[in-house]
């Protein structure tokens, strides 16, 4: 065993709580190799379980532990900066990792102060020196000796409301901004805000999509059900859909042989509208132009296997590629591809121009309308990335635009209410010429279990009659998914 030196001589270190010390080095890993938390976690879960070093109440606090402390990370900061004599980003990351950890459990977890203290300080023992680690005790401690409700006053002291809302619900600032321009841009009033970004802090609902032709929903549900000890849900919105309460879906044999998948209700609604808009002249041959890793490629294809159509699946990185070759595996109708989509078939190719029927343009975005499924990418995300993002979204658009049939449909869909990713390039489509915009909202309403409740107006597109559909998690539980639907002239 590890031993220290202290005042009174040598003395076995404290043994390190199982569960803090791997939520502890999966978020060093979050934060210093740019690991995925949820990677990260599964893997370090895995090996522990293997060890038998962890029961699954140590694996739940784990994750909660990575999960809530990258969430709430804005907050903390902003909370703990209040105890610290110099700034945050002046600490080593051992230092900032263990205060957050601390702090999340102090501020938001029911786990009482002394452990909550006593147990980050036992692993700060084990990696940092003397000093650092009487600092870590010093802060912590005087965070649980903070006045009832003296942080929400501080809070409310906060004059600027975006700033406010940024560190009541950890967000970035400018994300607040952008929600905010979004939510205005599709008529909802600013208080909608406040519930939208708490969505982002709630743990996700998980949901399975039952690919039609190969198993049902109801079969799936019971197999959820009987193998993960579940409740089950049907979907609001995906006659597919399968909501599970908990249990990991990879246990179940209909997702290991690609029966089924993890897909949210959202992103399964883009799929059934693009197979569901009306189509003159025939319907044979469709494309996925980014398709990695595949979720709504599988769908697609499964959609389009009884109308004996073809789907071909194309994804820039070769690694993704095989993802979406690995999520189509009991598909006979799909051709994956590897290549740039922005410069995808045309002459000479087996893709000509003006040769789709139907095309899904799922374009790389913020992603800002799924943080509540990957807790650390609000931080990662900056705003200066849409200056890459833009330009190829509107690429990938304009050579779907053109690989697509007269009388085709189009769909271009984002995991993002951002506005220039989503009405933006909706507006840059349109100014083509050559392309109609339908009316998603309807078309929705006209194949959804439940209705989406889309307000009157909402999502009209400038003097075109269409109208784009823009999800809401607050509104219909669905990750913030945008999805216009064009048809060529
Ligand atoms: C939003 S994701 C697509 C998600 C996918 N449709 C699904 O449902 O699983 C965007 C994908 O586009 C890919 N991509 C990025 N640049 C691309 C390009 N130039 N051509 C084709 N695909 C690209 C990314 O690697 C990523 O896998």
């Amino acid at each position: 065993m590890a031993t220290h030196r202290y005042k009174d001589g040598y003395r076995a270190l404290s043994k390190v709580d199982g569960a803090r010390r791997i939520a502890f080095d999966v978020l060093m890993q979050v934060y210093s190799e740019d690991a995925y938390a949820n990677l990260a976690l599964a893997k370090a879960l895995r090996r522990a379980r293997a060890d038998e070093r962890l029961d699954s109440r140590d694996a739940g606090l784990a994750s909660e532990l990575v999960n809530g402390t990258l969430r709430a990370q804005g907050r903390l900061d902003w909370a703990l900066s209040r105890h610290l004599s110099r700034p945050m980003a002046d600490l080593d990351l051992e230092v900032r990792v263990l205060l957050r950890m601390g702090a999340h459990q102090i501020l938001d977890m029911r786990v009482p102060d002394h452990a909550a203290v006593s147990t980050t300080v036992d692993i700060a023992r084990h990696v940092l020196t003397d000093g650092p680690t009487r600092m870590v005790n010093a802060v912590l401690r005087s965070l649980t000796r903070m006045a009832p409700g003296e942080l929400d006053e501080a809070l409310e002291g906060i004059a600027d409301p975006i700033e406010r809302a940024a560190i009541t619900h950890s967000h970035p600032a400018w994300m607040v901004r952008e929600f905010t321009r979004a939510l205005d841009a599709h008529g909802y009033p600013g208080e909608e805000l406040e519930p939208l970004l708490a969505g982002d802090n709630e743990p996700p609902l998980v949901t399975l999509v039952a690919r039609p032709g190969l198993i049902g929903a109801q079969e799936l549900a019971d197999e959820a059900a009987d193998v993960l000890g579940t409740r089950v849900a049907p979907g609001s919105f995906s006659e597919y859909a399968v909501h599970i309460e908990h249990g990991d879906p990879a246990a179940l044999t209909a997702i290991r042989t690609g029966l089924a998948g993890v897909q949210d209700e959202g992103s399964q609604l883009a799929a059934i509208l693009l197979a569901g808009a009306g189509l003159t002249g025939p319907d044979a041959s469709w494309l996925d132009l980014c398709a990695g890793p595949g979720g709504k490629a599988s769908l697609l294809a499964a959609l389009a296997g009884p109308r004996g159509a073809a789907l071909t699946a194309n994804e820039v990185h070769p690694h993704r590629a095989r993802l979406v070759e690995r999520a189509c595996r009991a598909f006979d109708n799909v051709d994956v591809v590897s290549a740039d989509g922005r410069t995808f078939g045309g002459p000479k190719t087996p893709w000509p121009l003006a040769s789709f029927d139907r095309i899904m343009v799922d374009a790389p975005c913020t992603g800002m309308g799924s943080m509540r499924r990957r807790p650390e990418s609000r931080w990662r995300r900056k705003p200066e990335d849409l200056q890459d993002l833009l330009p190829l979204q509107a690429a990938l658009a304009a050579r779907g635009a053109e690989l697509l049939r007269p009388g085709g449909v189009l769909a271009y869909v984002t995991c993002s209410p951002q506005v220039d990713e989503t009405l933006g390039q909706v507006e840059r489509l349109l100014d083509r010429g050559d392309l109609e915009l339908l009316d998603a909202v309807a078309l929705a309403e006209s194949l959804v279990p439940e209705s989406l409740g889309v307000p009157e107006g909402a999502g009209t597109v400038g003097a075109s009659k269409g109208r784009v559909l823009q999800l809401w998690e607050h509104r219909m539980g669905t990750d913030l998914m945008f999805i216009s639907l064009f048809r060529r002239r």
